[in-house]
C-alpha cells in the first residue's frame, strides 16, 4: 500500500486519519492542499512528510499563474510548506533540497524548471525506499534469532516512502526468519501504533501484539522483549533523538530492564546543525487530540491539556542508531560526524 503516488500532475495521498477502517486516497492538486494534509496528519512520519512537501513544491510551480515574480512566488510556497510541522527535520531537508534544485535551473524555461522539480521530488521519494532497505539490512545485525521486538508509534511504510525505518528492521528480520513477534505500543493520543503499525504488520503477515503504552514496562519485566526499535523525527549531532511522545519513557524502561534500545533513521533525519536535543522544537498539538479518541469525548471538555507530540531521548539511553550507512554507536558526536559530516 503506497503512502502516496504521483499521476497526471496530481499527488494521490493515502489519508492516514481514516486508517485502519478505510483505505482512502485524496487527490491533491495544490500546494495548499499538501500543507493542510501535513498539518492534519493525513500524511505523517518524518520521511513521508518530506516527500509530500517535495511534491507540494511541484504542485506549487504547476499552479504558478505568471502574475508575479516566480522566485518570490515559489519562496512563498516553500515557506507555507515549511511552516506545517516543526519537529521532523526531513521536512526542511526535503524543502531545502527542492529549493537548491530550483536555484540550479531557475534560468531555464518554465517547463524545464517544473520538470526538474518533479524529477527531484521523485528522487527524494524513491531514494527513501532504498535508504529504508539499507536500514533494514544493517539492522539485522542487532536482531537475535527468534526475536521479540517492541516498537512505538509507526515508523513503517506508512511513515516513509515505503518499507519503513524501525519497521524496515522488523521486515528484514521477518524476511530473514529471525522474527518471532512484535509488540506494538498503541501510542496515545493519535494511536499511530494501534491504527497504523498493527494494520501494516498484519497486512504483511507479521505476528503483532497490540499493547497500551502503559503496559510496556510490565511486558519488559516479564522478559517478553528482546529489543526495542523505534523511528526518529530528528537526530542531533550528539545522538539525542526526537521521536513520538512516549519514546523517552520507553528508553528509560529498556535501560532499567537491560534491553537494547535502537533508533532507526536515514541520513535525512540527522540534523548536524543542532548540537543537542535541547535545541529541537517540539510540536504541541490541539488539546482535543487528548480530550477525545476520534470524535468521542473522553475527558471534561474544559479540562486543561498539555499535548507535546514528541519527546527527546538523550543519547545515553540509546544502544545504537541504525542508519542507511551503518549502525552508529557511542561516542555519538564523533561517530555521527564521521559518518554524516559530509551529509
Ligand atoms: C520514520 S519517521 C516516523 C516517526 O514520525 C512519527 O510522528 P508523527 O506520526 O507525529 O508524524 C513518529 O515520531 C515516528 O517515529
Amino acid at each position: 500500500m503506497d503512502t502516496m503516488y504521483w499521476e497526471d500532475n496530481t499527488l494521490f495521498l493515502l489519508d492516514q486519519t481514516k486508517l485502519p477502517i478505510e483505505v482512502k486516497y485524496v487527490k491533491l492538486k495544490t500546494y495548499e492542499e499538501v500543507a493542510e494534509a501535513i498539518v492534519s496528519m493525513k500524511v505523517r512520519g518524518a520521511p513521508a512528510i518530506g516527500a509530500a512537501a517535495a511534491y507540494g513544491m511541484v504542485l506549487g510551480v504547476m499552479g504558478y499563474r505568471n502574475d508575479q515574480n516566480l522566485e518570490v512566488y515559489l519562496k512563498n510556497v516553500y515557506e507555507t510548506l515549511k511552516n506545517t510541522r516543526p519537529t521532523a527535520v526531513n521536512l526542511f531537508w526535503a524543502l531545502d533540497r527542492m529549493w537548491k534544485k530550483y536555484l540550479e535551473v531557475k534560468n531555464q524555461t518554465f517547463e524545464e524548471i517544473a520538470n526538474a522539480l518533479l524529477n527531484e521530488a521523485n528522487s527524494i521519494f524513491y531514494e527513501d525506499i532504498e535508504l529504508n532497505k539499507k536500514i533494514g539490512a544493517y539492522g539485522l545485525e542487532v536482531v537475535p534469532e527468534n526475536a521479540s521486538i517492541l516498537t512505538h508509534c509507526n515508523a513503517g511504510a506508512l511513515a516513509t516512502a515505503g518499507y519503513g525505518t524501525a519497521l524496515g528492521v522488523v521486515r528484514a528480520a521477518f524476511e530473514a526468519g529471525k522474527l518471532r513477534k512484535v509488540f506494538a505500543d498503541e501510542t496515545r493520543p493519535l494511536l499511530q501504533g494501534a491504527r497504523l503499525t498493527a494494520f501494516e504488520l498484519l497486512e504483511d503477515g507479521i505476528d503483532v501484539t497490540l499493547i497500551c503504552d502503559n503496559m510496556a514496562g510490565y511486558v519488559m519485566s516479564l522478559g517478553l522483549v528482546d529489543l526495542v526499535v523505534v523511528g526518529a523525527d530528528r537526530v542531533t549531532a550528539n545522538g539525542d533523538v526526537a521521536n513520538k511522545i512516549g519514546t523517552y519513557s520507553l528508553a528509560i524502561l529498556a535501560k532499567e530492564h537491560g534491553i537494547p534500545f535502537y533508533v532507526a533513521a536515514p541520513y535525512s533525519t540527522i540534523d548536524l546543525n543542532l548540537t543537542s536535543g535541547q535545541d529541537i522544537p517540539i510540536e504541541e498539538r490541539n488539546p482535543d487530540e487528548v480530550r477525545k479518541i476520534g470524535d468521542r469525548l473522553i475527558a471534561p471538555p474544559r479540562v486543561k491539556v498539555f499535548n507535546p507530540a514528541f519527546d527527546v531521548t538523550p543519547a545515553k539511553y540509546i544502544t545504537g542508531i541504525i542508519t542507511d550507512r551503518g549502525i552508529v554507536r557511542p561516542p555519538y558526536k564523533e561517530n555521527i560526524k564521521k559518518l554524516f559530516g559530509g551529509k
